[in-house]
């Protein structure tokens, strides 16, 4: 297990990491963190000092970077370990389940994930945890699903090569649930198709009737 995906993973031990984000290039900075969680208590009109909110700044920046914990991770060490199978039919790993966070308001949209490739010619095919991880790891950053679905795709694409990719995100937005327009159980589904099962209708057709199965 690399440093960086150590570290995000087990908050006690990541406190003694540096956790850099690969876009920005800047680090998770816990104390920076902890002032903004408590300065957002204030602007709400909440009394920090509080016993019950005391320790309430620094435990939201520990959850913070745990869900957020996919900034600090290179998506292409995720899908390494690859096996010569020599299997050339469509793999899918259908239900993953599924937190993220939505970049507009910072709350949560769940659900789950089905992603599903078909291997290039020499069959080659990667561990089926490892496309789980590649789920968890663009899901735990600010997040839009439209987004979040295609580069699901497109590193599946970057690094196996494969003859087609299909990935679907079905989830419900606490944004849409628990404020605003207010409504709890609509479900968004989003999907990213690539190469054959981009191009080919009944090749399409096969991997959406499995996807859907109940
Ligand atoms: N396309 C897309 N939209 C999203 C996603 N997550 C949240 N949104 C939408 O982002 C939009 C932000 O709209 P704004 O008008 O800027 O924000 P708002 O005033 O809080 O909007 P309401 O949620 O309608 O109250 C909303 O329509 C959200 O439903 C997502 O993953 N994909
Ligand atoms: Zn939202």
């Amino acid at each position: 297990m690399s440093q960086e995906r150590d570290a995000a993973e087990s908050p006690e031990r990541g406190a003694a990491a540096t956790l850099e984000c690969l876009e920005t290039g800047r680090v998770f900075d816990q104390p920076r963190a902890e002032a903004a969680i408590r300065e957002l208590l204030i602007a709400v009109g909440e009394n920090p000092d509080r016993p019950g909110l005391l320790d309430t700044p620094a435990r939201v920046a520990r959850a913070y970077r745990e869900v957020f914990a996919g900034l600090y991770t290179d998506p292409d060490s995720v899908l390494n370990t690859t096996f010569d199978e020599g299997h050339q039919e469509l793999v899918l790993v259908r239900d993953i389940p599924l937190y993220s966070t939505c970049e507009h308001h910072l709350v949560s949209f769940h659900g789950v994930a089905h992603v599903g490739y078909i291997p290039g010619s020499t069959g080659r095919v990667t561990g089926l945890s490892k496309l789980a991880r590649l789920v968890d790891l663009y899901a735990k950053r600010p997040q839009v699903q439209e987004r979040l679905t295609s580069q699901i795709a497109d590193a599946m694409v970057r690094k196996l090569d494969p003859r087609g990719v299909i990935v679907v995100v079905e989830a419900e937005h606490l944004c849409m649930a628990m404020r605003g327009i207010r409504k709890p159980g609509a479900s968004t589904t989003t999907s990213a198709v690539r190469g054959l099962l981009q191009s080919s209708a009944a090749s399409r057709a096969e991997a959406l009737d499995l996807i859907l199965r109940k």
